[in-house]
């Protein structure tokens, strides 16, 4: 008999609040602290004209180094007798202008270098990137020195100087992404639809590679400005009488000890527009890219983050079984706060069972199934509560080592895709040596013939001499096999797949499924099987638990869940498999998953 475990009416799923780039920059306080300070700069540098200031340039031998607060002068006169304030606003607005116009320039060259070289590829990509090298191959202040040197002095070949030095980091790191994208599918489809090369560039590659451009632009801006400062420094960028911050502290320097302002004042802007710049820029590569709010290019920590507020004692039940999962609940921390992607989940698996976890795709059957060994990646994965208990011992109460024996040792994991788990530069039975020799004290040689019996037992042809195939060189359901050999590498009481067939076709599907059968009452496993598919649950499966968003809405024995289903879910999931002769009732549960999905609000 089936036990609905929930009600029928969904609960409305929160509202996810996407938030907008700029809120998010808003929510970084360093970024946020960077913009307001640059903001302020800015605006001050545009409002030079305005502003009631004296001349920047006119000289006056009488008030020579007045200091700071001086009647007049706040920030005191050079050794010309000039104003230190005004020459600091008009001499900051020189050099936001050269900087930022030096970036601009460095950009649209070099990405447009990037561009062409990474869709033609080929010669052209060859010969464009050997130039490029040739100019990253100078240390690049030299080469900017080199370029005035032949252009002459002056702000604006200073500008040229500093573009061209930068062009090389935009050219490289716009190339790389247009040679990926350059081979994409939808780019193949542009082609085929006849579209010119440059509208492809333009409308498909350049949308997608904008936002490494304005990030490139974002971190290098305060550096190209600091690389102005340093050529006016020398002399080379702006000419006297007109001021930029690096002249102004070139003409401090020699002044360093009588009147230390001079270029003290210069030097603190300086440092004020870089750090700003830098902050910001950082901020904005934030907020762009997903994948680093999400933290996903933090190391993940060994264990899923836990941090339970509702802890479970084990009851007899779970001491009992093989895998007990209690309560479980695990949630991602995003901008907007902690989102649930497991609410409660209970289920027990007895040795020698098979429990197929069925849902939809997004309703948390992998978050889980990885939840069970603290697999889920910290961060942003946390598990908010529940136990997962293992021969009666609580799982999440475990140091880290012991929690490390447990992964492909007693529990062993099948991923859906092979390809992505197994090392694309080690042959497989490498890999399944490895896999054993991690948890057994064995040696080389004899891993090896472990191994090859391995591949033998899943029934891979020839396995001597298929152990010394890399995993491409193998098909879809032999890389399936192999993933299957590593997981039996330490004779594991529980098996973990999280749609293992889903990848194959039918045929292989048919024998990776009669296969696990014949695994699991040979050798007595606890198989824990996720899918989709309830036609694959009646073919293997004892029990089975259904997961919609989050949580188990109907359990029970696999036979009385198919025949006899309770919750309307678990009606139209099942209407969902395909039967000869009933093609048109199929269709009609397919088209109305959605529509209630609409009303209800999505899980994924
Ligand atoms: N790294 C992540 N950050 C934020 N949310 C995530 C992350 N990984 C998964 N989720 C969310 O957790 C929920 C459950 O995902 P899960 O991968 O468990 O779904 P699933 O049922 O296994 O789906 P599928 O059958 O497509 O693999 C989804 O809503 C997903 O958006």
């Amino acid at each position: 008999m089936s036990v609905p475990i929930l009600e029928a009416t969904p609960t409305p799923e929160p509202m996810i609040t996407r938030q907008t780039t700029w809120r998010l920059l808003m929510n970084n306080r360093l970024a946020a602290a960077g913009f307001y300070v640059i903001a302020l700069v800015v605006l001050i540098a545009l409002l030079a004209p305005l502003l009631p200031l004296h001349d920047p340039d006119v000289t006056d031998p009488a008030d020579r180094l007045l200091p700071v607060f001086s009647e007049s002068h706040i920030l005191g006169t050079d050794h010309l007798g000039r104003d230190v304030l005004a020459r600091l606003v008009w001499g900051t607005r020189i050099s936001l202008l050269v900087g930022i116009s030096a970036a601009l320039m460095a950009a649209f060259f070099g990405s447009l270098i990037g561009l062409v070289a990474g869709y033609a590829g080929g010669r052209t990509d060859n010969l464009i990137m050997r130039g490029i090298d040739m100019l990253m191959a100078f240390p690049y202040i030299l080469l900017a020195l080199a370029i005035v040197a032949v252009l002459g002095p002056g702000l604006l070949n200073a500008l040229y100087a500093i573009a061209v030095v930068n062009i090389p980091f935009f050219a490289r790191n716009v190339r790389g992404i247009a040679l990926g994208l350059s081979h994409r599918e939808f780019v193949d489809a542009a082609r085929l639809s006849g579209k010119s090369h440059t509208a492809i560039v333009a409308t498909e590659i350049l949308p997608n590679v904008l936002p490494v451009i304005v990030i490139t632009m974002s971190t290098t801006v305060g550096w190209m400005i600091l690389e102005t400062a340093g050529l006016s420094f020398l002399g080379l960028g702006a000419q006297p009488p007109q001021a930029d911050l690096g002249s102004m502290l070139g003409q401090g320097r020699a002044l360093l000890f009588t009147a230390p302002m001079i270029s003290v004042v210069p030097g603190v802007m300086v440092f004020l527009i870089v750090m700003s710049i830098n902050l910001l820029g950082d901020g904005v590569r934030d907020a762009l890219d997903p994948r680093l709010r999400a933290g996903a290019l933090t190391r993940p920590m060994p264990v899923t983050r836990i941090d339970r507020e509702n802890v479970p004692a084990p009851d007899e039940m779970a001491r009992a079984s093989a895998l007990a999962v209690t309560e479980l609940e695990t949630s991602f921390e995003t901008a907007g706060g902690r989102e649930p992607a497991v609410k409660g989940v209970s289920f027990s698996l007895r040795k020698g069972e098979c429990l197929g976890l069925v849902g939809e795709s997004g309703s948390g059957k992998s978050v889980t199934a990885l939840s069970v060994l603290g697999l889920v990646a910290s961060p942003p994965g946390v598990i908010t509560g529940g136990a997962v208990t293992i021969e009666g011992r609580d799982v999440f109460s475990l140091r880290e080592t012991e929690i490390g024996s447990l992964r492909g040792g007693k529990v062993a994991y099948i991923f859906q895709d092979p390809l992505t788990t197994l090392h694309p530069l080690f042959t497989v039975g490498e890999q399944v040596a490895e896999a054993i020799r991690a948890h057994q004290p064995v040696g080389r040689a004899q891993a090896q013939a472990k191994a090859v019996d391995l591949l033998r037992t899943v029934r891979i042809p020839d396995p001597e001499q298929r152990a010394s195939a890399y995993p491409h060189e193998l098909s879809g359901g032999q890389r399936q096999r192999v993933g299957i050999a590593m997981a039996l590498a330490n004779e594991p009481d529980i098996i973990i797949a999280d749609e293992p067939t889903t990848a194959l076709d039918v045929t292989v599907q048919a024998e990776i499924l009669r296969l696990l059968q014949v695994l699991r009452q040979e050798r007595g496993l606890a198989l824990l099987f996720i899918t989709h598919d309830f036609g694959v649950v009646a073919e293997i499966c004892d029990r089975v638990a259904v997961m919609r968003r989050g949580e188990i809405v109907e359990a029970g024995d696999t036979a009385a869940v198919l025949g006899n289903p309770q919750h309307p879910y678990t009606k139209r999931l099942i209407a969902c498999v395909p039967k000869p002769g009933q093609g048109r009732r199929f269709l009609e549960a397919i088209r109305r998953l959605p529509a209630e999905e609409a009303a209800g609000g999505s899980g994924s």
